[in-house]
This record gives structure tokens, C-alpha cells and sequence, in this order.
């Protein structure tokens, strides 16, 4: 061990004379827990630097304060507590600190008919920030799920009835004949186009809220979205799919209205924005909305 006094360059005054608005680290990799699973979070933490005659903050500290959260269940009070760490190891130099967690969190769900489940993986943010005016937290999930174009349906379906009457001529058809039909290519002509689609969803945690509602949401996200993409899937799902598609058409504004409304009376929300994204496999470009509540 080094017997002398190491340099603290750090602790020297700068004659730059400038406050910063942030400084810290970015990507730590810290093993935490969420929504009951293990994740590894990618952590960004960091303070201002309002003194603006000190060199440097004390990276040292913002780590160990981050390291709290290890194999720990992440909920609000940990976050505050490692927000006023931050904030308490850098007195006379911040007033600010901030915390952001990015990762994906792997759930566990079922298949629509057989007894099958499997993994999902839902990205997530959380963003935490501790200043004079007090405490914000942001917590953002990611969710994917199917739409079927309304439009791209009515046009198939008309092309279907223009085939039948081109097919069957005559007022009396025999049913089998059309039942046949109705189960062969040439009489149902066309499909409707759908394409994977995610919803980025944003939400400003309510005062007083102590778990963070990661389930509640995704799941309150996928029931108004009706068909979220799917894990193990039989032949028996992948019908069941098709079906739930088949009833539940939607442009990116409606699964932006869906979500919007569904969110909105979750009680741990005080502010909300989302945004849709339809990957469409009709242009090489996707359709989007976006819809908040309260967001500044
Ligand atoms: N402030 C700052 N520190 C850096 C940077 N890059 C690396 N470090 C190092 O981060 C290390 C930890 O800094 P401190 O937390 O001040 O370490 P320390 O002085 O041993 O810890 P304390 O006694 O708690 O202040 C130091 O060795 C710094 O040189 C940087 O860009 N800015």
C-alpha cells in the first residue's frame, strides 16, 4: 500500500469559475430486482456541480451510493434513498441529483389456449430526479403487440364478396360448394395487412406511491391493446391469435386512444405520455401516435 497522501485533484479549486449541469457516470451494470425477477440494470448516476469553483464531484460516492441497490427490490423509497446519498455526499457542491435505470424485465405469460406459457422481456426506464423543488420520478415501459389495419380489412373483405359474386353467379348456391370456397385461397383473395407494433408508455409516479407499478401497467397496457405478441405458441394459439386480430382492427390512433384511457385511471399515475408505433408492412415506414395527460 502507497505509505504517501494520494493527490485529490478533484478536491483543487478550477479557475474555469463554471457550474455544470450534471456530471456523473453513465452505465454501470448493477444487479437489481423487479417486478420479482432478477435484472441487470444499466445505472446512470449523477449531481450538478453548482459549485462552480470546484474541479470535480466525488465519483466514488455516487457508485457506492448506486451499489445500495444491489439484488435489492427496486421501489421508490430505495431510489430516494440513494437520491439523498448523492445529494448528502456532495454538500456544499449539488444541488441536484439524478438516477436512471434501463433494462428489461423478463415476464412470465401465458399462451391464449394450450397450457403453455413462456418469456417476455419488456424494456424499461426508470428516471429519478431529487432537486429543491423536490422529487420526480418517471418510470417508462416498452410493450409489443399485433395490429391489423381497419382499412386494409374492409378492402379485403370487399375483394372477398367481389371473388364470391364472380364465383357464384347464380342467386342458389349450394352449401358446400361455399363452405369449400370459404376454405381455399382463391375464394378468400386477400388479407389484411398487420404488422408488430410497441407502445412506448411514460408515466410520472403519483406522491406517495411506494411500488413501482411496472405490472400494473403492462398489463392494464396489453388488455386495452387485446392482442399483445405472444411467447410458446401451438397451432390452437396461433388461431386463437388470429381471431383476436381479426376482432380487434386498429390504426396507431386508436391503440394510442386505448392506451391513453386505460392508463389514465391507473391511481399510481399523476402525468402520462405515450407513443405508438405501427411498423407497417404496407410502407417501408412506420404510423405513429402519441397522446399524454398532465406531462410538462
Ligand atoms: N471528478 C472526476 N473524477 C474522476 C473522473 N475520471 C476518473 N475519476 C476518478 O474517480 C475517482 C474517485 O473520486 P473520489 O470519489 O473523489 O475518490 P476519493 O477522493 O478517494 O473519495 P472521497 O475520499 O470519498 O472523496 C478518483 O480517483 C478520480 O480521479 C472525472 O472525469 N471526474
Amino acid at each position: 500500500m502507497n505509505e504517501q497522501p494520494l493527490p485529490d485533484i478533484a478536491a483543487q479549486a478550477t479557475h474555469h469559475d463554471l457550474p455544470l449541469d450534471w456530471v456523473g457516470m453513465a452505465g454501470i451494470a448493477l444487479p437489481i430486482r423487479l417486478a420479482d425477477a432478477a435484472v441487470t440494470a444499466s445505472v446512470d448516476i449523477g449531481v450538478s456541480l453548482d459549485d462552480a469553483g470546484a474541479r470535480g464531484i466525488h465519483m466514488s460516492r455516487l457508485y457506492l451510493a448506486a451499489q445500495r441497490l444491489v439484488h435489492q427490490p427496486l421501489n421508490v423509497p430505495a431510489v430516494l434513498q440513494v437520491l439523498d446519498d448523492c445529494l448528502s455526499s456532495h454538500q456544499e457542491l449539488s444541488d441536484s441529483a439524478t438516477l436512471t435505470l434501463r433494462g428489461e424485465v423478463p415476464l412470465k405469460r401465458p399462451a391464449l389456449v394450450s397450457p403453455l406459457n413462456g418469456w417476455k422481456g419488456y424494456p424499461f426506464e426508470l428516471r429519478a430526479r431529487q432537486d429543491g423543488r423536490g422529487v420526480n420520478i418517471e418510470l417508462q415501459v416498452e410493450v409489443g403487440y399485433s395490429s391489423t389495419c381497419p382499412c386494409s380489412a374492409a378492402l379485403a373483405r370487399q375483394l372477398i364478396q367481389q371473388r364470391f359474386a364472380w364465383d357464384f353467379p347464380d342467386q342458389q348456391v349450394d352449401y358446400s360448394s361455399v363452405l369449400d370456397w370459404l376454405g381455399s385461397t382463391q375464394g378468400i383473395v386477400a388479407t389484411p395487412h398487420s404488422q408488430r407494433s410497441t407502445a412506448t408508455l411514460q408515466l410520472r409516479l403519483a406522491p406517495g406511491c411506494v411500488e413501482l407499478p411496472v405490472l400494473a401497467l403492462i398489463d392494464s397496457a396489453e388488455h386495452a391493446l387485446g392482442t399483445p405478441v405472444q411467447t410458446a405458441v401451438k397451432r390452437a394459439d396461433e388461431q386463437a391469435f388470429a381471431l383476436a386480430n381479426g376482432q380487434n382492427l386498429m390504426f396507431c390512433e386508436d391503440a394510442a386512444r386505448r392506451l391513453h384511457k386505460a392508463l389514465y385511471q391507473l391511481p399510481q399515475v399523476s402525468a402520462l405520455r405515450l407513443r405508438v408505433v405501427h411498423a407497417e408492412s404496407l410502407h417501408a415506414h412506420d404510423a405513429v401516435a402519441e397522446s399524454s395527460w398532465n406531462w410538462s
